[in-house]
């Protein structure tokens, strides 16, 4: 089923010669189930397209539909949650009375006990949210888009700030989530991708530079790596399809598309290799390569 798409979108800001190019030809449809990552580096245009989406904002070209309709018409924005990338929440309202204001535009929402507790607030429910660390009000602002039961939630950059296992404990929410629902999810820690998505588009200059699985992102790039340890090493002869060599704690990698063909060759060579390791390259290696970082 589809939820959400853009079709051929543009946006920019401002006019005339100063015009940013946010988002250029955009063109992306989320279907129900899952997680869908939008990857890229700073001003990739990750938040202009959940703004859009969220009807924030409106394209410059193109067109924009939330569960069929315009994304500004309120039934449609009652079927999501949102966090945005930053959330000004009231200083004086308590979290408890929080939670309670927005669950008050539900005609089914989460019990206020119920969401503190998945988000780990229940201890700070009766604090003031100008009182809270920066990690606490992240949360906050998190379980807020989930408090109305969404069909589809967009979370812009949801753990920016939160430690270790705050952010695994969101993981995890999350990971439930889009067991049942759908979740659109931005961020630049790709082993947060990684973890949590089921499909990721990778968002460049405004462009998308791939869409599909994680496994398929990696597999674009299509290198291996090798790797040996190199106290025991000696000097490598030249080995055919090796595309890149590089040292680096305590280890020397050979980088190729065809890993087995290498570890043949290795062996033939008679070279007294230890510590033999053979991995895919990882997201990070093949984001980098897709936005020519
Ligand atoms: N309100 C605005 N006015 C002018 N330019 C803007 C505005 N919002 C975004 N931009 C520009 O549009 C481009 C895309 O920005 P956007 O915030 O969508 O990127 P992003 O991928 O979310 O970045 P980040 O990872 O840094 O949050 C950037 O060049 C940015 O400077």
């Amino acid at each position: 089923m589809l939820l959400a798409r853009t079709v051929d979108v543009t946006r920019r800001y401002g006019t005339g010669a100063k015009a940013q190019v946010a988002l250029d030809g955009v063109s992306l449809d989320i279907h129900a189930g899952g997680v869908v990552g939008l990857l890229g580096p700073n001003g990739a245009g990750k938040s202009t397209l959940v703004n859009l989406l969220v009807g924030l904002r409106r394209p410059t070209s193109g067109t924009v539909e939330l569960f069929g309709g315009d994304p500004r018409d309120p039934a449609a924005r009652r079927r999501i949650g949102v966090t945005p990338q930053e959330t000004g929440l009231p200083a004086t309202l308590r979290v408890r009375e929080c939670v309670a204001f927005v669950a008050a535009h539900f005609a089914d929402p989460v019990p206020t006990g119920e969401l503190l507790e998945g988000f780990g607030l229940t201890e700070v429910a009766g604090r003031q949210t100008g009182g809270l660390s920066g990690g606490q009000k992240r949360r906050l602002a998190v379980a807020l888009a989930f408090v109305g039961r969404p069909d589809l939630v967009f979370l812009d950059e949801p753990t920016t700030g939160l430690d270790v296992q705050a952010r695994r404990d969101l993981w995890d929410h999350v990971r439930a989530y889009g067991r049942t629902g759908t979740v659109v999810l931005t961020s630049h820690y790709l082993e947060e991708i990684e973890a949590l998505a089921d499909r990721v588009v990778v968002l460049g200059g405004g462009r998308v530079l791939a869409d599909d699985t994680v496994a398929a992102i990696r597999a674009m790039v299509g290198i291996h790596r090798v790797s040996l340890d190199s106290a025991t090493l000696p000097e490598l002869p030249p080995l055919p399809g090796v595309v890149g060599v590089e040292q680096a704690d305590g280890r020397t990698s050979l980088l190729t598309a065809d890993p087995d063909q290498l570890v043949r060759d290795l062996v033939t060579t008679g070279v007294p290799f230890r510590g033999l390791q053979v991995r895919p390259t990882s997201l990070e290696e093949v984001f980098l390569t897709l936005t020519g970082r």
